[in-house]
């Protein structure tokens, strides 16, 4: 089956398959596809390169089959399909045909171009099916009752006898079995409250509208309900890639509907499936709602491309782009990936941004060629969505918190605000690795010894996402992040670091607060406002308590040194800060707007026990275990052995080759690598001038300094990551990535090993295994780079702490190694306890 997805083929084709095919909606029919010779075509794209199945030795003959093995290799092909064939024709014969016998009517509302297709696509179903179109226009409404045929959009074609249309709601409405809404988003508010009496709250909606409401940021799931006033109404949403011409002409197309009910969907599955539509079923609604509405979007941009004759590159890498700003809000949004990679996803994006049908591509064409938006939308007598829906992007993306830089040059073109010459200029020099990093979109512990950068790795975003921010940030908005740490000695460590990092960045204050300092001169400066605030947990409590500040704006906790924040007795004094703030997990009071910005807790440990898995119960929601480690090598031996959590368990998941590992690069140098890492931060942070270094901590340190401040090179590392390395097994234990590795000098004068690695825990494999084949490799060079790509896709809630990860019913094994650590560490105490004695 796969031949029929071909490229070449689909090229040979279609034509409109072409980037620069101009074509208006009334264009003639496409070239029909063969039934049959599908085979015969697959063969001919493929024989100007030699097929891996033929000898390719310079003997002639052997170029060529022999008649048996040619034989044999047909028949093979043969029976192949002629079992795809027996087992399609089992299941057409199993097909339900009780949902068209029952309909009776059906109405469409609104009489444009879509509405107007799919009627005669349904009429065309059933004769005795009335269709009723509810239109505004008396033109349209009379030109479809006396000639057969919607004159303003399909002058050339006869619509089915059993299509009529009203502009009487009642009548159109009344006794109707389902409803195909095809009315464009930002009208369908006021059109549905219009008719709302006449809608029998029974009646499935099925929507056929592609955009986001401007204000509300609402999709039709919620517009058609709320409009309506009944919550329950049914709802179905109809999408993918199908323009409404091909449809009229009966071209093959496929699309999803999506449903709650899964009956339902069922349902309009058999009432819309024929010879030349598939449909399939889904439950997410979200998903394919949300890139329904969003590949308008994309279209602009890619219509806008090629309207500036940017070449095909710059339309692959920004549809790529596109795809990928478009999967990250949407599973934020609660999208499933598959959804988005999917007919309503993928699917309907290369339609809509390869093809010159598309409406919103063809804006965007005429905007790239210098024409002004109100001229082209004057002229225009259908609907693009994506200009209304872009303005929503900007909304959604600082309500979800995701970066989309694509789809937000969009509407800022659509608000006038910038040229579509000016878009490319800054897209082209936004930073190489978007975003991600430690600080994201859910909530981390990060495993990990000191002296590793972990402070930068979240300083360092925390600074990006505030330059990010669409209102610039000024004083008197108070705390965004606060970073708790144990003790005053950590707490001016990190305010210097935090002063080198943010000096250049207007409006982004750094402030302290810690024991043993004077509490006047702390209280001033809170009033004033800090935006990034270290604290030490005892006299942060005390301000919490006795001085007002403004905190109603705060994302971030972090808890550095969590594991001796707990140790040195802060867990009492943790917990009610949590709760002044309102930032236990599951909690969001006490922030002013909650809806407005999601928060995020960040525990940093290099060492997890029972106090700190009760902290990551209490602060955390949906949490993912990052491991920075330092690892000894074994002599001689380029395997590292793995000790990220100091315990045998660790050891136990590396053992048992679970770990996918990567490597940038065998024989690098570890400061190199981890300057690469940097490096990539530094990309982060473009246009800011990072100025910053992770440098190695001088013995005896219990954090790093600041170092000599150095301009980092941007970029990664030489190397490729190894990514033969993946594990074949569905789900993995984790990512481990090698950062290099470095030899040190013992007291003793001996040489020592080292080797550095970032490890992210419990990783499903098929996710890592998308990345790998979705982004390219430059961006997956260095460790950190890598890193900021797996922490920028979405994922599911990874287990946080081992015990949860056993109660999720893992192997015995597994529960083995925790019994024999719990065994461990009670003799440990018991000894301790003696030798004290
Ligand atoms: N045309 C396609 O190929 C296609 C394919 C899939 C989905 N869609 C989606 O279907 C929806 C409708 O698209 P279309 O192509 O039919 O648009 P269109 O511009 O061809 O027609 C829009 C229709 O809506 C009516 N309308 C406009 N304002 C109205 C109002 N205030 N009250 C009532 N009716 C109003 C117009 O009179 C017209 O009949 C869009 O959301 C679009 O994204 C279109
Ligand atoms: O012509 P457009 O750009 O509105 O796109 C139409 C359909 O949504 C394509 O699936």
């Amino acid at each position: 089956m796969e031949a029929l997805l071909e490229p070449v083929f689909l090229f040979k084709l279609n034509p409109f398959f072409t980037s620069k095919n101009p074509c208006s909606v009334h264009c003639p029919n496409l070239p029909k596809l063969p039934s049959k010779p599908l085979l015969v075509a697959t063969c001919c794209a493929a024989t100007p390169s030699p097929s891996p199945l033929l000898p390719q030795d310079s003997d002639k003959n052997s170029l060529q089959l022999s008649p048996d093995r040619t034989r044999d290799r047909r028949k093979v092909v043969r029976i192949a399909w002629e079992k795809l064939v027996r087992w399609s024709r089992s299941w057409r014969s199993k097909a339900k045909t009780d949902v068209l016998e029952r309909t009776k009517k059906v109405v469409v509302l609104g009489g444009g171009s879509f509405g107007t297709a799919m009627a005669a696509h349904v009429a065309n179903r059933k004769a005795q099916i009335e269709v009723s179109m509810l239109v505004r226009d008396p033109a349209v409404c009379r030109s479809i009752n006396e000639n057969h045929c919607n004159h303003k959009y399909f002058p050339d074609h006869k619509l089915p006898e059993n299509v009529t249309a009203t502009s009487d709601a009642k009548t159109a409405l009344l006794g109707a079995d389902y409803c195909l809404h095809a009315v464009p988003v930002q009208y369908s508010t006021s059109f549905l409250e219009g008719i709302a009496e006449h809608v029998d709250p029974g009646l499935p909606f099925i929507s056929l509208s592609k955009g986001l409401e401007l204000n509300t940021l609402r999709m039709m799931s919620q517009i058609i309900p709320q409009a309506l006033k009944n919550p329950c109404q049914p709802f179905i949403a109809l999408s993918g890639p199908s323009f409404a011409l091909e449809l009229m002409n009966k071209l093959p197309t496929a699309m999803v509907v999506a449903s709650k009910d899964k009956k339902l969907a069922g349902a309009v599955q058999q009432l819309l499936s024929c010879s030349h539509l598939r449909i399939s079923t889904s439950r997410d609604v979200t998903g394919v709602e949300i890139a329904g509405a969003l590949k308008n979007v994309l279209a602009i941009a890619a219509g806008i491309v090629e309207g500036m004759n940017l070449g095909n590159n710059s339309m692959a890498a920004l549809v790529a782009q596109g795809c990928s700003e478009i999967r990250w809000l949407a599973t934020k949004m609660g999208a499933k990936p598959a959804t988005i990679t999917g007919l309503s996803g993928t699917g309907d994006i290369m339609l809509t941004c390869f093809v010159n049908l598309s409406r919103n591509k063809t804006v965007g064409v005429r905007l790239g060629s210098g024409e002004k938006l109100e001229d082209i939308l004057s002229s225009m007598n259908q609907v693009a969505e994506g200009v209304s829906t872009a303005g929503a992007v900007i909304a959604l993306a600082q309500k979800y918190n995701v970066k989309m830089p694509v789809l937000t040059a969009v509407a800022r073109i659509m608000d006038s605000e910038l040229t579509p010459n000016k878009a490319v200029l800054e897209l082209m020099s936004l930073p190489q690795v978007v975003l991600g990093s430690l600080i994201g979109d859910c909530t981390r512990i990060v495993n990990a010894e000191t002296g590793l950068g972990k402070t930068i790795a979240y300083l360092a975003p925390i600074i990006h996402q505030l330059q990010g921010l669409y209102t610039r940030i000024e004083r008197s908005h108070g705390t965004f992040a606060l970073v708790l740490v144990p003790t005053h000695e950590l707490c001016m460590q990190l305010y210097a670091i935090l002063q080198q990092l943010s000096s250049s960045f207007i409006g982004v204050v750094p402030g302290y607060v810690m024991d043993g300092e004077n509490r006047t001169k702390a209280r001033g400066r809170l009033r004033k406002g800090i935006s990034i605030l270290i604290a030490t947990p005892g006299r942060l409590l005390d301000h919490l308590k006795n001085t007002s500040f403004v905190y109603t704006n705060l994302r971030w906790i972090v808890f550095d040194e969590a594991d001796r924040i707990l140790e040195l007795g802060f867990g009492k004094d943790i917990e009610e800060i949590l709760d002044l703030l309102g930032s236990r997990a599951g909690k969001s009071v006490g922030m002013a707007n909650p809806s407005e910005s999601q928060r995020q807790n960040l525990l940093l440990l290099a060492t997890l026990n029972e106090q700190v898995n009760h902290l990551a119960k209490i602060s955390l929601e949906n949490p993912v275990m990052i491991g920075l480690d330092k690892v000894k090598m074994q002599p001689g031996s380029s395997v590292y052995r793995s000790g990220s959590l100091g315990s045998n368990l660790d050891e136990n998941l590396d053992h048992s080759n679970k770990l996918v590992s990567y490597s940038t690069g065998d024989g690098k140098l570890a400061a190199q690598s981890v300057e690469d890492g940097c490096g990539t931060l530094g990309d982060l942070m473009c246009g800011f001038n990072a100025r910053m270094e992770a440098g190695k901590r001088p013995a005896g340190e219990s954090s790093p300094s600041p170092s000599p401040a150095k301009k980092v090179k941007a970029g990664g590392s030489k190397g490729e990551p190894a990514f033969g390395a993946v594990d074949d097994e569905k789900i993995a234990k984790g990512i481990k990535i090698s950062l290099g590795h470095s030899t040190e000098s013992k007291d003793d004068g001996a040489e020592e090993a080292i080797g550095y690695e970032w490890v992210v825990k419990h990783w499903p494999i098929s996710e890592v295994e998308a990345l790998r084949k979705t982004n390219s490799i430059d961006m997956l060079k260095s460790g950190v780079g890598l890193l900021a790509q797996v922490m920028s896709a979405n994922f599911a809630a990874i287990v946080s702490m081992e015990e949860e990860l056993f109660r999720a019913g893992e192997t015995k094994k597994e529960m083995e190694v925790v019994r024999l650590r719990k065994e461990k560490e009670e003799l440990q105490t018991k000894l301790v306890a003696e030798q004290e004695t």
